[in-house]
């Protein structure tokens, strides 16, 4: 086995991401009495789950594979319910677990059918996708879409174990490495800026999953996520910051009925970010110019058209930082600064589409 690197998440219920290549031994030491496993993935990840199905079975546990529709046709409330079904056809108890074999969309999915199902049992993401990895599997944050907005049923459930299984990577498509990395950008804007060093200096490295840069990015990323969430599962404060560029990013996802890929949308929603803070005087030039050519190193879009605006401004309106009809943007008050803009007015928000609209 390769090196693993362990990152301890504190908090309400403690545990480590794990970091490394050919991990899936690790997994049924992480389920102690259970007896069954649901093993929630989509087409693309079957040979994987089939794999990890081996595991659990050699060690005495029963694997019940359930496949769901890929990406975030997946991550619907009907899906979740077809899958407490079968947990429910299968008898599955307390001591029972669910893991989640994918991306974000299939992690996100578990991780809700698992905080549901008898109002809470274990449950573990085997993180398959960067996205995942760096951020959706850690944190405990689970949920679906509904037709008002992204994420916006869910749960804060942790898990007990992250697998992320840098193996995995290398049968992803360059596409959703690439969006994996805005959300890893974001967390170098927000608290790492050595990220942002590591990527504008060799972007052509950052997207090679199997070399050292791409490791030490992913590690730098999911340590960031680990502290900020370890002090604030709930979101109740601090946790904020990791939304940076996703109040924009959600309602671009929404408007394009879910079928952009979500670190996309944040590419463009942390370039507007920047753009925002700089209109309202928060923000130097230089930095705020910074957002959109990391993006743009990595082959991320920045723009999105300019006739959207009403209605992505209508969809940031169910953003959960939203305070009554107050909407609150993360913002940069300098590189690994963030802070909230509280109530900006709609001619601002404008002002800083203008910024990443393309005509
Ligand atoms: N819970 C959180 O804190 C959190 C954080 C960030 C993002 N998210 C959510 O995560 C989702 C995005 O995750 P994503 O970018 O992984 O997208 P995704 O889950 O849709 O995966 C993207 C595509 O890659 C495929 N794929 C995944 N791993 C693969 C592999 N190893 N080989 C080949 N194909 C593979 C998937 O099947 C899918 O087609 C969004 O729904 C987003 O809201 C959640
Ligand atoms: O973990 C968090 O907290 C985040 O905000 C990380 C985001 O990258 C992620 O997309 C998250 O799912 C967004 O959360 P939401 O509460 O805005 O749905
Ligand atoms: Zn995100």
């Amino acid at each position: 086995m390769d090196e693993v690197t362990r990152i301890p998440v504190g908090g309400e219920q403690s545990y480590d991401v794990l970091v490394g290549r050919d991990l899936l031994d690790t997994v049924p030491g992480l389920l102690p009495g259970a007896t069954r496993v649901a093993l929630l993935h989509a087409p693309p990840l079957k040979e994987l789950t089939d794999a990890l199905g081996e595991r659990l079975r050699a060690a005495g546990i029963t694997p019940l594979p359930i496949e769901v529709p890929d990406a975030e046709a997946g991550k619907r409330v009907e899906v979740a319910a077809d899958c407490w079904d079968r947990l429910g056809e299968a008898g599955f108890t307390r001591t029972d677990a669910v893991i989640g074999v994918g991306g974000g969309a299939v992690t996100d999915l578990a991780g809700f059918v698992a905080a549901c199902w008898l109002r809470g049992v274990r449950w573990v993401p085997v993180a398959t996708s960067l996205l995942g990895m760096v951020d959706a599997a850690v944190g405990g944050k689970t949920g679906v879409n509904t037709a008002a907005g992204k994420n916006l049923v869910g749960a804060f459930h942790p898990p007990v174990g992250v697998i992320c299984d840098l193996a995995t990577l290398d049968s992803l498509p360059p596409a959703d490495l690439a969006a994996g990395l805005a959300e890893v950008v974001k967390c170098g804007f927000i608290a790492d800026p050595v990220i942002l060093d590591l990527v504008e200096a060799n972007p052509a490295a950052a997207v090679d999953p199997t070399g050292a840069v791409a490791r030490e990015l992913i590690e730098r990323a999911i340590r960031v996520k680990a502290d900020v969430v370890s002090g604030d599962l709930r979101e109740s404060g601090v946790r904020e910051v990791l939304n940076y560029g996703h109040t924009l990013a959600h309602a671009i996802e929404k408007v394009e009925g879910y079928r952009w890929r979500h670190g996309h949308a944040v590419a463009v929603g942390v370039v507007y970010a920047g753009a925002l803070a700089r209109l309202a005087g928060r923000l130097d030039e230089s930095t705020a110019r910074r957002h959109r050519t990391a993006m743009a190193a990595l082959g991320l879009p920045t723009s999105y058209p300019a006739d959207a605006w009403p209605q992505l401004l209508a969809a940031m309106r169910v953003d959960k930082k939203a305070r009554g009809s107050r909407l609150r943007f993360v913002v940069l008050d300098g590189l690994a600064r963030p802070a909230i803009l509280e109530g900006p007015d709609d001619a601002l928000l404008h002002a800083a589409y203008e910024e990443v609209a393309q005509p």
